[in-house]
Parts: C-alpha cells; structure tokens; sequence
C-alpha cells in the first residue's frame, strides 16, 4: 500500500528541509510538496524528524563467544534495532581455520533467515590465508555479496590472526574490491599481560581495563594502516576506543590512505571507572577495547566532528550479568565481552551528540547511516531518503526525553550498560522497506521479514561526502 509522509523535517547528510514522502512499492516514489495522497495511507510526522534508517555496520547477533553464545539472536537484536531506529545491520560472520568459508556463511544464514526483523548483511572473518580461501574468495564478494573482510589483531588463540594473513587480506581485498576491517589491538602483548596479571592474583574485572592499554589500541591501528599503505589497499579500524587509536588514524589519512574508523556509544559516554563498580557489577562493562580513562571521551567526539572517525558502530555484543558475564567471577580473563547497545545508538549519540552541540544534525545522520551505506556498498539504496531509495525512514521525536532501562529495553539481556541515563530524543515509528517494523512506539514487524542484503564492491570514491576532500 502507498504511503505518504507529511510535516516532518527530512534530514539527510547533507540537507535539512520540509517536504513530503510517498512510498510505493518499498521504495521512495517522491519527495516534494503538495503530494497526491489518492490512495495512500498519511503518515503525520508533524514535530518530529524524518531521517534515514540506521545502519549498524558492526553487531554479533547469535555468536559463540567465551564458552558461550550473545543472548540476543537475529530475532531479539533486530526488533531492538529497529526500536532504536535502525533499519539494516551488517554482522560478522565468523569463521575457523580449515573450514569452508561457504559453510560459515552458510551457518549464518541458518541464524538469521527466519529471525531477522530488518534487512541484513554479513561481514565475513578471515582466519587465514591459504589457497583454498583465495579460491573461494570471488564466491563470497560475487555470489553472497560480501565485501568486507574482518581480521581480528587480538584475542590470542581464538580469533587472531598474524600480520602475514593481515597483509595477504589487503593485498586480496584490494584486487577483488573489498573493505578490510581489524579489531585493532595488539594481542601477543595483551596475552603477556593477562598472564601476568592472573598470576599476581590481580583477577578483578578492572584487570580486564589496565591489561589492555590503550597504547596497545594505538600500536596494533599503526601497524594496520602501515601495512594497508604498503598493500595499497583500504582498511576500517573497527570499535575505536581512545586517543591513541584516533592519531595513528588521523596520520594515516594525513598520508592518503584509505583508512576509516568507527567508534561506538560506549566509548563516547562511559569510562574505565565502570569496571571499578563493586559486587563484580563491573563486569557488565568489559569490552574490548576496554573503556578508557575518560579524557578520550573529548578526543573521540572531536574526531567524529572533525571526520577522522566516520561511523557510530554498536558492537552489539551482549551477554546476561547473572550466567554469563559470571562465567568470570572468580577471572576477568572468563568474563564474556561485550554488551547491549543495538538499541540506544540513535538516542545517545543524538541526544550526546546533536544535543549537546558536539555534531551537526547532518553528521548524525551520516554517522549513523549514510557512510555506512557508502563504506559497505549499501548506498543510495539504504543510507539516504531520495527518490528511488528504500523506503527505511525513521520517524524520530527530537524532544522526548526518556530514561534507558533495562525495565523497558526490547533487548534479550538483564542489564542496560547504560541504565538510568536520561536521554532526549527517540523514534517514534520505523520503516523497513515501507512496512512499518515499529509504529508509535509498538512492534509490528514479523521474524523472517528481514531480507539479506548482496552488496556492492568497496568504491574508493564512494564513501566521501562531496563537500569533503578525497584521502588521496
Ligand atoms: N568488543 C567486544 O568486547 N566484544 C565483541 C567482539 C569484538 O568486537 O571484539
Ligand atoms: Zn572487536
Ligand atoms: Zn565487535
């Protein structure tokens, strides 16, 4: 059924203006004024912005990790997207050494198939480089249309891999036309220091924080943008935490590479002092990277501002304090990492962000929609509200104010990393391809209804703003 869009404020990237909406068949069929509603069902946004969906380029929905699996799957995550105003994720797809990574994709797709509530892509992790992965390469960016590769610099003896298969990763992602992706901590030295630290009997979860320094954020992002110089190719530093992480960046853009980064909520608004927090409640606030100390909070809103930093990821991670997060009671090294946050990107980062004067209202939208569009080559079919684009709007209220609870979060967990935080701002209504997924504030979206998205090669040209220099 056609729909019509009336009295909001449209904002995109790089424009704000007054006009309406008509949706049909999915898709934005016009912009304008003075519409013809014949019949369409009047979507009244009057007070309210109307922006493009989100995209979250980084979740984990329904992934193994730490000896056990993220309480939220394809279907609990994506309805807790979708409240929050996003409208696409793009989740890793993990895979191991020696297998196909045919059947890894394969098994995500068996997660997420009949659960997702939103449409969805995968990212796909390189363990190794060998020539059975090289052979199946063009399979993955050709026929499932993933074209970003994660390689994972930490978590010795589980996830990481060496420079070799890094630099092989760049050289490869360069010819076929991919976007690499590093979780860019230094892992050897990491594992000394937990090591260490377990065996001086230091086992509280703030252990988690000072084994992980940020100079180990920043080292791992130096060597991985050095390499991408090398190989010519283009890197996303995934989850960047601290100050030192942001220069090693901004350097490298300085130079011409193609190098982008992403932080996420966490790291904007809370900080190392969490994990202090007693009866083992700091638990809920081990991520990796950790939170730093809070003077990096300015650093990563001036470089979200500034553009160094070009997306807002949720890292979507998230695991019950009672059963999950207490697997590392007794060893910070067992605690899951990781938290819920799918939900409240949109809010924080509007209510923090715009709200406070750190970002434009243009940048928000840009951040957490339109360069991720860009960046995974989802754009102009998601990441904008134009004429031919998916009909994935978000109808957002600017002046409600309400506090984060996990009383009232739709996400699976017992715990809202950011409970008691009054934040202003919050959509109203939500659309996935002209059905609403969320209307007032009420699911009314159905499992399965999610479609997997094919996407297109990394375009170096495409993921810059035209009013912004290119990094070459
Ligand atoms: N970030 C985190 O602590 N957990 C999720 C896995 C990852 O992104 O490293
Ligand atoms: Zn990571
Ligand atoms: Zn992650």
């Amino acid at each position: 059924m056609k729909k019509l869009i009336k009295n909001g404020t449209i904002v995109t990237a790089s424009d704000t203006y007054t006009a309406e909406i008509l949706i049909e068949d999915g898709r934005i069929s016009q912009i304008g004024t003075n519409l013809s509603a014949q019949g369409a069902e009047i979507i009244d946004a009057n007070g309210c912005l109307v922006i493009p969906g989100g995209i979250d380029p980084h979740t984990h929905l329904d992934m193994p990790f730490g000896g056990t699996v993220t309480k939220d799957d394809f279907e609990t995550g994506t309805k807790a997207a979708a409240f929050g105003g996003t409208t696409t994720v793009i989740d890793f797809c993990l895979t191991t050494k020696g297998e196909p990574l045919k059947n890894a994709i394969q098994t995500w797709h068996a997660k997420s198939k009949e659960k997702a509530v939103i449409d969805y892509g995968f990212h796909l992790m390189i363990a190794e480089i060998n020539e059975n992965v090289l052979i199946e390469l063009p399979y993955v960016i050709n026929e499932e249309g993933i074209t970003s590769f994660k390689v994972f610099m930490a978590y010795k003896n589980v996830f990481q891999a060496d420079d070799d298969t890094l630099f092989r990763t760049l050289v490869s992602a360069k010819e076929h036309g991919a976007l690499v992706m590093v979780h860019a901590e230094n892992g050897d030295v990491i594992d000394y220091l937990t090591k260490k630290a377990i065996a001086d009997g230091n086992k509280d979860p703030i252990y988690h924080a000072l084994t992980r320094p940020p100079e180990l954020e920043g080292e791992a992002t130096g060597r991985a943008a050095t390499l991408t110089g090398l190989a010519n190719s283009q890197l996303y530093v995934v989850h960047v935490s601290c100050a030192d992480a942001v220069e090693k960046i901004a350097e490298a853009r300085s130079k011409g590479f193609n190098v982008w980064g992403e932080t996420c909520p966490q790291y904007l608004v809370l900080d190392q002092s969490y994990l202090e927090r007693p009866n083992f409640e700091g638990a809920k606030y081990v991520w990796s990277p950790p939170l730093r100390e809070k003077w990096n909070q300015e650093v990563l809103w001036n470089a979200l501002k500034s553009g160094q930093l070009q997306t807002l990821g949720s890292d979507q991670c998230s695991f019950d304090f009672k059963g999950q997060k207490d697997l590392g009671k007794d060893d910070f090294t067992k605690i899951p990492n990781g938290g819920p946050i799918i939900e409240d990107r949109l809010s924080i980062l509007f209510s923090e962000g715009v709200k406070k004067g750190r970002i434009s209202l243009n940048q928000f939208v840009d951040l957490t929609s339109t360069r991720a569009a860009k960046l995974f080559g989802l754009y102009p079919k998601k990441g904008t509200i134009a004429v031919g684009a998916d009909a994935d709007i978000v109808i957002f209220d600017p002046q409600v104010e309400r506090v984060i609870s996990a009383e009232t979060h739709h996400m699976a967990v017992d715990y809202n990393a950011f409970e008691g935080m009054k934040v202003t701002g919050e959509p109203v209504s939500v659309l996935s391809r002209g059905d609403f997924v969320v209307r007032d504030k009420q699911f009314v979206g159905k499992p399965g209804s999610g479609q997997y998205l094919k996407r297109a090669k990394y375009n170096v040209n495409a993921p810059v703003n035209q009013n912004e220099t290119l990094p070459i």
